[in-house]
């Protein structure tokens, strides 16, 4: 499917010169220690990952980081499967928060909950939800970097010219239905896309408090079943592919970028979409449509849910010297300060992971000229914390993804009914967690 950071998104600028610098660090001192940062953030947005890295070079002269963009996260994860136990592996490492189980499970990385404690790093300072998603048995495995959640993108103009009030974006099912419904009246354009791309499915399902695994979404213990193939994914997929026959959405296929295409080029009225794409989006509409957002539909008789903590986080890989390790911390510090966090989500939409960062001026002035900035970050406050909103951890996750993406696409193309397609997918994962538990519990 897609990976993140696809290419929207971002912008040139000066990142934050004055955030708190490695220099203050603690960690290095004597010869210049060198970091290897893999990452997978592309388009736009590697530029904004470039910036920064270069700022953070130039404000100490302990550490240099060299970014390398590795593709997609899928590519960057068999990129660093490949390169585990060789000395071509990375200091640093960019993991979209689904290979987080699997980075666990692989022995390969230094607990990050090590260099909080040796430094003394407040992660009070840090959103809570965040935290707890990258947090097990108590301990911060990695640092968050790159967060987002999903959201509804909306054309105002498209709303307008269907009759529609283009300030109340659809917030459930029905509405979403009719709202696409009237777009697609219009002649204009089609309703609605949505990309077959597992994430989406993911957060559907937790914003209708349904879990994806059982043991408490692999928190409680190792996760030993799937569970997509209850009501919320029936439901889910059911009006998926009512909107589909009824030509209130298109379908596009897998790629996000068609989705975003189609979006920008004004051929569809709603799409859902990352928050790492609310930049580009803005901007590429600047001129043709206003850009609305909403929160993620719900079914209106859905039970309590709410978003799951998307995007990456930053891996410290333990066969490094224990020095390169330590001067990595010090990046990740950086990156992880209020202006360089405020700096990263005016530029891209992910937001910001710092508390702090929301009482930078630039993220107020941003917020005020777009205020489409504040729907993930309402969304993210106004999600209460559960096993099924803190999301699943499994070490197929990835593999997972991808076979709930053939399950959607057997049901929009009349293969299967949502509940065959789901007993299938459910079927298949449970077999791939039984075997992934086998090789990790030897
Ligand atoms: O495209 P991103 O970075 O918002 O990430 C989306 C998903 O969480 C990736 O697994």
């Amino acid at each position: 499917a897609c990976g993140g950071g696809d290419g929207s998104g971002g912008g040139g600028g000066n990142a934050a010169k004055e955030a708190n610098g490695a220099d203050k660090g603690g960690s290095s001192s004597g010869a210049l220690k060198k970091v290897t940062f893999w990452h997978a953030m592309g388009g736009t947005n590697q530029k904004v990952v470039e910036q920064m890295v270069t700022d953070f070079n130039a404000s100490q002269k302990n550490v240099q980081v060299e970014a390398i963009y590795q593709g997609t996260y899928d590519d960057l994860l068999s990129k660093l499967k490949a390169s585990m136990g060789s000395k071509d592996s990375p200091t640093l490492v960019q993991m979209y928060e689904i290979g987080s189980r699997f980075m666990m499970d692989s022995k390969t990385t230094t607990q990050m909950q090590k260099f909080i404690d040796m430094d003394k790093y407040d992660l009070s300072q840090l959103e809570p939800n965040i935290v707890s998603y990258y947090t097990h048995s108590g301990k911060l495995d990695s640092m968050p970097f790159n967060t987002s959640n999903a959201i509804l993108y909306c054309n105002k103009d498209l709303f307008k010219a269907a009759g529609l009030d283009p300030e109340k974006p659809p917030k459930t099912f029905d509405e979403l239905q009719k709202s696409a419904d009237a777009i697609t009246k219009t002649g204009k354009a089609s309703g609605a896309n949505f990309a077959i791309y597992g994430w989406f499915m993911e957060q559907l399902l937790a914003n209708q408090g349904a879990e994806y695994v059982n043991n408490s979404n692999g928190r409680s213990a190792l996760a030993t079943e799937s569970t997509v193939n209850g009501d919320a994914g029936i439901k889910t997929l059911t009006w998926w592919k009512n909107l589909v026959d009824s030509k209130a959405a298109i379908n596009l296929g897998r790629k996000t970028d068609d989705s975003k295409k189609a979006f920008s080029a004004g051929q569809v009225g709603m799409i859902l979409e990352s928050t790492a794409s609310l930049k580009g989006l803005v901007d590429s509409a600047q001129g043709k449509f206003e850009v609305g957002t909403g929160f993620l539909p719900k079914p209106s008789d859905g039970k309590e849910g709410g978003v799951i903590v998307g995007g990456a986080s930053l891996w410290i890989m333990n066969d490094r010297p224990d020095d390169e390790q330590k001067a990595a911390w010090d990046f990740v510090k950086y990156l992880a300060s209020p202006k360089v966090q405020a700096y990263w989500h005016i530029n891209t939409g992910y937001f910001p992971i710092t508390k702090a960062a929301y009482e930078d001026q630039t993220v107020k002035d941003n917020m005020k000229k777009f205020p489409q900035f504040q729907t993930a970050v309402d969304q993210l406050h106004q999600t209460k914390s559960n096993s099924a909103t803190q999301g699943a951890v499994i070490g197929v996750f990835p593999e997972a993804r991808q076979i709930v993406e053939g399950a959607i696409e057997e049901v929009i193309n009349n293969k299967k009914s949502p509940k065959e397609a789901l007993d299938g997918a459910s079927k298949e994962i449970t077999s791939k967690i039984q075997q992934y538990n086998k090789t990790v519990k030897q």
